[in-house]
């Protein structure tokens, strides 16, 4: 379970982009994060893996709090956090293997690294995992070779290799075309049931938000202001949640955009 509480993240010494924000994920659910450009829904997935330290607030994940963790420890709780990015941030002249193996970066020696001395149980699990998504064909193949959707499977195959307890997904679809896209959010769907791991994806696409998972969590300016299922996003829904200007909302209480 994660469960955040309180958390507040200001950058510098702006007004804070997370206010108070308060969300309990459970199971093996999938949330999407929708809300307009800047309404802190990147900077809420990097407080939860803590690539942004919040500035106050409470994030636990499976009993352990993040936010109190430093050097070994965070660095071992990071790795039950996967991430999936919207970029793929793969290594291109390496090979799908390669990258898909870098996910156990943390968990075996660097000199095993370096020299790709991979644990038969990796390879094995690594296997499994693409045959899973259907890259398996592509093993040895340098990461460049590949489509975007393929891109994108050898990113979820690599942030699965950490046996995450959560998986985030930033924007996983924005660089995909309309057709793999919706089968990169079918994909994360149906690993999220099968692996029974909570899903977390930040997306502007509402429609395939609605379809592909179970709870949305709509932001406006650092504030959940909606949090249900997506039959019950309906257009006022939306109409708070995307309108109004940030220089209106931004500082204060939520303004109703009349
Ligand atoms: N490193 C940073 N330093 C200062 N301000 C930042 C930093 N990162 C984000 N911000 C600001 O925090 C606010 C929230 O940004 P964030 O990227 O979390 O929003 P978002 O909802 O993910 O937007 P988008 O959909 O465009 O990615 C914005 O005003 C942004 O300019």
């Amino acid at each position: 379970m994660l469960k955040i509480t309180d958390l507040v993240k200001r950058y510098g010494t702006g007004e804070p982009v997370l206010k108070n924000l308060d969300l309990t994920i459970e199971g093996e659910s999938v949330v999407s994060i929708i809300g307009s450009s800047g309404a802190g829904k990147s900077t809420l997935l990097r407080c939860i893996n803590q690539l942004v330290k919040p500035t106050s607030g409470s994030i636990v994940l499976n009993g352990t709090e993040l936010t109190a963790l430093r050097g070994k420890n965070l660095r071992e709780a990071r790795r039950k956090i996967g991430m999936v990015f919207q970029g793929f941030n793969l290594v291109d002249r390496l090979t799908v293997m390669e990258n898909v193996q870098s996910g156990r970066l943390g968990y075996i020696s660097t000199w095993a690294a370096i020299t790709r001395r991979y644990p038969k149980a990796d390879i094995r699990r690594a296997f499994e995992l693409m045959e899973r998504v259907g890259i398996a064909q592509y093993a040895n193949t340098r990461a460049d070779q590949l489509s975007g959707g393929e891109r994108q499977r050898v990113g979820v195959v690599r942030a699965l290799m950490q046996q995450p307890e959560i998986l985030l997904a930033d924007e996983p679809t924005a660089s995909l075309d309309p057709k793999t896209s919706e089968q990169i959010m079918g994909l994360l769907r149906d690993l999220a049931g099968e692996l029974k791991l909570p899903v977390v994806i930040n997306i502007h696409n509402v429609t395939e938000a609605k379809e592909y998972t179970d709870r949305i969590v709509g932001m406006r300016y650092g504030r959940i202001i909606f949090d249900d299922k997506p039959d019950k996003l309906d257009e006022a829904a939306m109409e708070e949640i995307y309108a109004g200007s940030p220089h209106a909302d931004r500082g204060g209480d939520r303004v109703k955009a009349s």
